[in-house]
């Protein structure tokens, strides 16, 4: 079976993209997966693509292979934009999914529905021995709800509400979610590379 490597340390964008690789019957292997563990990349960039990069660039020239990276985050328009490429570390270094979605809801306290429009953003980088990077970004439109609802998914996806649903992305399966998703979008930017894999 083919083999795609995934530069993350994240086990939830593992699960996304185990279910989006399916159709294409190629298994995901990720920085998890490695008998030596390897240094996080430090996120240097102000940009999602800048970010995205570096960590395809710096995991390719160290293993020495072709490998994917996502970099990606949630962008709210009553903060500016805010957490952006910071999602990850929101609340604080530790990087902890359940204060980073309670940081948010606090400081949208108040503000009505019709102001809490936002968008998850996935910029994916392809980096290979000896060819150009490729870089495609996707996004996912949504509103911001009043509280957590759902299970399923990582991050921000029990306050995120995807427009035309009436769910949350953590009240949908992953196979739900990536038809949607700003993964699922950014993937099919890149899905001549992934089939000659
Ligand atoms: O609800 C969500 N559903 C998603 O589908 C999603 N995609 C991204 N995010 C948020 O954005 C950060 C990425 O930051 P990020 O790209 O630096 O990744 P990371 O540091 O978690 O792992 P790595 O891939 O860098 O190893 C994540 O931690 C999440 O907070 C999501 N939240
Ligand atoms: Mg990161």
């Amino acid at each position: 079976m083919k083999e795609i490597m995934i530069a993350t340390q994240n086990k939830g964008k593992v699960k996304d993209f185990q279910s989006l690789f399916k159709k294409y019957d190629i298994k995901v292997t990720s920085l998890l997966d490695l008998t030596e563990p390897v240094e996080e990349v430090e996120e240097t960039g102000t940009t999602f693509e800048e970010n995205a990069l570096l960590k395809a660039e710096t995991i390719a020239n160290k293993l020495n292979m072709p490998v994917l990276a996502d970099d990606s985050g949630l962008e709210i328009d009553a903060l500016e934009g805010r957490p952006g490429v910071y999602s990850a570390r929101y609340a604080g270094e530790e990087k902890n999914d359940q204060k980073n979605l309670h940081k948010v809801l606090e400081e949208l306290r108040g503000v009505p529905e019709d102001q809490r429009s936002a968008r998850f953003v996935c910029v994916l980088a392809v980096s290979r021995p000896n060819q150009d990077p490729i870089i495609r970004r996707g996004t996912c439109e949504g509103t911001i709800t009043e509280g957590p609802i759902g299970d399923n998914g990582f991050g921000y996806d029990p306050i995120f509400k995807p427009e035309n649903s009436n769910l949350t992305m953590a009240q949908l399966t992953s196979d739900q979610k990536n038809l949607i998703s700003h993964r699922g979008n950014a993937l099919k930017k890149i899905e001549d590379w992934v089939k000659n894999q």
